[in-house]
């Protein structure tokens, strides 16, 4: 088992988001977080990676994680390559050298410009490099598909796939319908906003 949650409940500003819920991530499983824009996907993604504590039930992790949030967490005056090599040694997963710029060169990424300088697509694949360049079996992706150009779509799909045949799990939310061609995900539907 990757991941466990009991009895789970978040709020936000006193109003209850949603739980208590209990959801289970096997080795090769992959759930879909579902529901309308302020229901608590994100909410919930952070309360899963350990980023908020729950109002109330716990969270159990057995594997190392990526918790890769909205926000792409990019410092925007740093170039690509610098970005992504303090970013995964700051996880203390630093990559190879050669995959990095491998990964920068494959989407025709600057190694050097400034990040903010770049488009949400681009940013967006710097965003996605860790899963590709440092390999942990628990995948926590907020909307991994904003801004994702055919190509960025068809790579997350076959990775995800990669991901699940090893015995990765994966935990996502999705503001549109996944690919047709998206492995088999378990729906988690959080209810509507208030
Ligand atoms: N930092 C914050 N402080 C107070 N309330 C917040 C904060 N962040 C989010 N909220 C509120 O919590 C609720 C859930 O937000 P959350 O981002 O988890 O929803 P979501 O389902 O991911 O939304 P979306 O589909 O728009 O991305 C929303 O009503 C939002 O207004």
């Amino acid at each position: 088992m990757l991941l466990n949650a009991q009895a789970l409940a978040a709020e936000r500003q006193g109003r209850r988001l949603w739980g208590p819920l209990d959801c289970t991530l096997h080795a090769g499983e992959a759930l879909h977080v579902r529901g309308p824009n302020g229901c608590g996907k994100t909410t919930l993604l952070r309360t899963l990676g350990g980023l908020r504590p729950p109002l109330s039930g716990r969270v159990q992790r057995h594997a190392p994680l990526w918790s890769l949030g909205h926000a792409c967490p990019l410092a925007d005056e740093l170039g690509a390559l610098d970005n992504l090599s303090t970013w995964l040694d700051m996880a203390g997963a630093p990559p190879a050298p050669d995959a990095l710029r491998d990964w920068l060169r494959r989407w025709s990424l600057p190694a050097r410009r400034p990040v903010r300088q770049l488009s949400a697509g681009q940013r967006r694949k710097l965003h996605l490099a860790p899963l590709h360049l440092a390999p942990r079996p628990l995948w926590l992706l907020d909307e991994p598909f904003d801004a994702l150009d055919a190509a960025g779509v068809a790579w997350l799909t076959e990775a995800t796939r990669a991901h699940l045949a090893n015995g990765g799990g994966v935990v996502l939310t999705a503001h549109h319908a996944l690919p047709d061609d998206f492995p088999a995900c378990t729906p988690l539907d959080l209810g509507a906003s208030a």
